[in-house]
């Protein structure tokens, strides 16, 4: 079996496209995170003590699915990272051929750690109820896959950082020369397409959480997840940390 190479040219406005999908997975992905109270078990290595493990029962199930995960091919694709890349197992597919759209220092930018972090520390105490129904391994799962939808957005700067650079290298090469964080954020910034992604996310928000009833008159609407905190959540945490590897991945883009 030969695969065709790919030859997939992302522009900014391609790359402004998957963000706009990828804001679906996110808000599905706190909808069902959502489903459950804290069930602070989850994150409780005394809750758990599994043979020949230590950490927490997320720990156990993030890093066994990530190490199945990357040997079925996960990532291969330079869209994706994981949050334990120390000691992965390799892929056992054939290597598809992704485009060599980014710079080779793209490899090095895993921001992870601060995602996974902040996660834990600031976005699911806005999001969750407080409580505990016993459904550890369903929120574990629920987790992983809204932290790998959060970070495929936020590390995806790369490949807006990159599309931009291409449009205008001009613009960008003696910012990166000079190492100017701050002007690099000063032209990467569009702060009126800042503003629709928090207006949409709201609006998606409502859209996908709300109440789908027959009835014609369902009585007072009650959403999912609160649609004014996931426009919080995009303009706290998802906006400023992508513009952030945008930076990291611009400073490095001519070495
Ligand atoms: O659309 C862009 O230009 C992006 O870089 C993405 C993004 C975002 O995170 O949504 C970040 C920076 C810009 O100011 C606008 C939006």
């Amino acid at each position: 079996y030969k695969m065709a190479k790919a030859e997939y040219n992302y522009t900014v406005d391609s790359a402004r496209a998957s963000l706009v999908r990828q804001e679906d997975t996110i808000i599905f992905g706190l909808i069902e995170r959502a489903r459950f109270p804290l069930n602070s078990p989850t994150y409780n290595q005394s809750y758990t003590s599994i043979p020949q493990f230590r950490g927490t029962l997320l720990d156990f199930l993030v890093r066994h699915t990530e190490a199945i995960q990357a040997k079925a091919g996960r990532y291969i694709n330079p869209e994706e990272n994981p949050f334990f890349p120390e000691n992965l197992p390799p892929s056992v597919v054939p290597r598809y051929p992704f485009s060599q759209f980014l710079h080779p220092a793209a490899a090095l930018i895993n921001i992870n750690n601060a995602i996974w972090k902040l996660y834990f520390d600031e976005l699911l105490p806005m999001f969750v109820a407080s409580g505990d129904d016993g459904n550890y391994a369903q929120t574990a799962a629920t987790d992983l896959s809204l932290l790998q939808a959060i970070s495929r957005r936020i590390h995806y700067g790369k490949f807006v950082g990159e599309a931009k650079f291409r449009e205008s290298p001009q613009g960008y090469e003696p910012l990166i020369r000079a190492k100017d964080k701050g002007a690099l954020m000063k032209l990467l910034t569009y702060e009126s397409v800042e503003e629709m992604v928090v207006k949409r996310v709201k609006k998606k928000a409502m859209v996908f959480g709300q109440e789908v009833s027959l009835d014609r008159d369902v009585k007072g609407i009650t959403y999912k997840v609160d649609p004014s905190v996931v426009s919080l959540l995009y303009q706290k945490w998802l906006i400023p940390l992508t513009k952030n590897v945008e930076v990291e991945y611009l400073l490095n883009r001519l070495d």
